[in-house]
């Protein structure tokens, strides 16, 4: 098992997020994500453990497109899909989870590897039920939130995805909203989760808290160029118009 901790985040690229309009600075800001994971300066942690996900395709809800990303969200109200182990003391509920794209494969993902973009980065946000009994109060805690980052590479088609692209077509515009269940968010997962790197860092879009244990896998996915091509139908603006900058 080879399960890594970034020591030193060392010169993080503080990326413009497109949609940013705050402060560029965060007070206090030393813990920003995402990061440039320096693959050689990590080092190995013999006492982190196994990733333990326990997810229950039943708290599946509902996939919306927030004009930024859409995201998928599970019934956080009970400990039904949790999170814990590797670098976590408490447990962990999954309340929902989302991608990042760019507008081509050139770019996309939030994390890089030695300066390393990758196509997309699927992010699995969970927040400690064992401290808090809610995510928005969660968020605001520095052991808040633990979130997984899986890196996407284009490539064979991903069987598990596909049912997720077949419902995109009903959110293409900015605020809309569809059923969607009974999806098990853990064939998104790569095949080996005992390799990954993990640090303290912070949400990557507002409202930016320091809140969170990043746990990156090492291992990408992979989805076809034909899936690619759906999410990038998805529009981020209303239905209609387009709020061009
Ligand atoms: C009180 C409302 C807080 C909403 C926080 C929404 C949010 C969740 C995850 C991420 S990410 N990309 O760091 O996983 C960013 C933002
Ligand atoms: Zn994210």
């Amino acid at each position: 098992m080879d399960c890594s901790k970034v020591q030193e985040a060392g010169e993080y690229n503080t990326k413009m997020h497109p949609m940013w309009q705050g402060p560029l600075v965060v007070p206090g800001g030393d813990r920003q994500s995402p990061i440039d994971i320096v693959v050689r300066k990590s080092v190995f942690d013999s006492e982190l453990k196994p990733l333990l996900t326990n997810y229950d395709p039943r708290t599946c809800q509902q996939i919306w497109n927030n004009g930024y990303s859409f995201l998928v969200e599970y019934d956080d109200t009970a400990d039904k899909s949790t999170l814990e182990g590797g670098p976590l003391q408490d447990k962990f509920r999954l309340c929902q989870f989302h991608f990042h794209w760019g507008e081509s494969n050139a770019w996309g993902s939030e994390h890089t590897l030695d300066r390393r973009l990758f196509p997309a980065e699927l992010h699995l946000v969970h927040w400690n039920s064992n401290k808090y009994s809610l995510f928005e109060e969660a968020v605001m805690e520095e052991n808040g939130l633990a979130v997984i980052g899986v890196f996407l590479k284009v490539g064979k088609r991903h069987e598990g995805l596909q049912k997720l692209v077949d419902a995109l077509p009903a959110i293409r515009h900015k605020g809309s909203v569809v059923e969607f269940t009974k999806f098990d968010p853990a064939c998104l997962l790569p095949t080996n989760t005992d390799d990954y790197w993990t640090y303290h860092g912070s949400l990557t879009t507002p409202p930016l808290t320091e809140s969170v244990t990043w746990i990156v896998m090492k291992q990408h996915i992979e989805v076809s160029h034909d899936q690619v091509c759906e999410v990038y139908e998805v529009k981020y603006f209303s239905h209609g118009c387009y709020q061009g900058f």
